[in-house]
């Protein structure tokens, strides 16, 4: 997906809104427990519920592996599913990958080809090198790991690099990269005062902005220091949205949680 088609689907939906699908065994309603593939039926039933109030889908890759060859399974099912059924909606493999070149090539052409996913997260700190194989597809985006949402993030991604922030020195080199349009950044909800100086130096990058709801990070901070022309945010909530209700009313409560966002979005976005 090309970022002019996600900017199109935006401002039709009226909504930036990502939805994380972290599932986890123990926390989904019981009686899915009893089919045979639970994960996936989990997923299917809370895409159906939301897909007209987000534009993006994100599977942390850790939720799938963690359940060996049923979890990657599943994995592959719904983003077949996602894929088929509403091929408007970006995907985003949450895996934060990133090896030396020829290693970070099998990465990218195992979520860009095998798996078909838009996007897929990145850890910067190998460089240049690491990041761009996966810059070289053509309408896949790469999202870098620039201020990550927790508070480990201070141990080194805030420490002054040659008289400026290593995160700042992230964005920057990262810039001079080869085919760096296909380039988007993750920056916590919970670093909304940072938003600010991020936008200085990547105006009218998309940023991926995990943190909100779980993890206490507000939206209306986000947009107000972080929103470009083109909106430029895919804010995502994982938990907040998808454990609504451990109980058969889980997907409706999804929904719930998801329109409740949606709504707080489209006024934004009509200011
Ligand atoms: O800085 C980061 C980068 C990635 N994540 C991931 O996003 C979701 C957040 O889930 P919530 O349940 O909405 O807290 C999860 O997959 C994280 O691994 C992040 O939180 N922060």
């Amino acid at each position: 997906m090309t970022t002019k088609e996600l900017i199109i689907q935006i401002k039709k939906k009226n909504s930036f809104l990502c939805i994380g699908l972290d599932v986890d065994l123990n926390k989904i309603p019981q009686h899915l427990l009893k089919l045979e593939d639970p994960i996936f039926e989990f997923n299917k039933a809370i895409i159906d519920a939301t897909h007209h109030l987000c534009v993006a889908y994100k599977p942390n890759i850790a939720f799938y592996e963690a359940y060996g060859i049923k979890g990657w399974q599943a994995l592959e099912k719904t983003i077949k599913y996602i894929n088929k059924n509403h091929p408007e909606i970006f995907t985003i493999a949450d895996a934060k990958r990133g090896d030396i070149g020829n290693t970070s090539t099998m990465y990218a052409k195992a979520f860009f080809e095998d798996l078909e996913f838009d996007s897929i997260t990145i850890a910067p700190y190998m460089g240049k090198d690491s990041v761009e194989p996966f810059l070289a597809f053509k309408n896949k985006h790469t999202i870098l790991l620039a201020l990550t949402s927790n508070q480990g993030a201070f141990d080194f991604q805030t420490k002054q690099v040659e008289g400026k922030e290593l995160y700042k020195q992230v964005l920057e080199t990262s810039k001079t990269y080869t085919n760096s349009e296909n380039l988007m950044y993750v920056v916590g909800a919970t670093k909304a005062e940072y938003f600010t100086e991020i936008r200085k130096i990547i105006p009218n990058s998309f940023l991926l902005v995990p943190g909100v709801g779980a993890q206490g990070g507000n939206l209306q901070d986000v947009c107000k220091y972080g929103m470009s022309e083109n909106v430029g945010l895919l804010i995502n909530s994982s938990r907040g949205i998808i454990y609504a209700s451990n109980n058969t009313d889980f997907a409706e409560a999804a929904a719930k949680n998801a329109k409740d966002l949606q709504q707080e979005m489209e006024t934004i976005l009509n200011k």
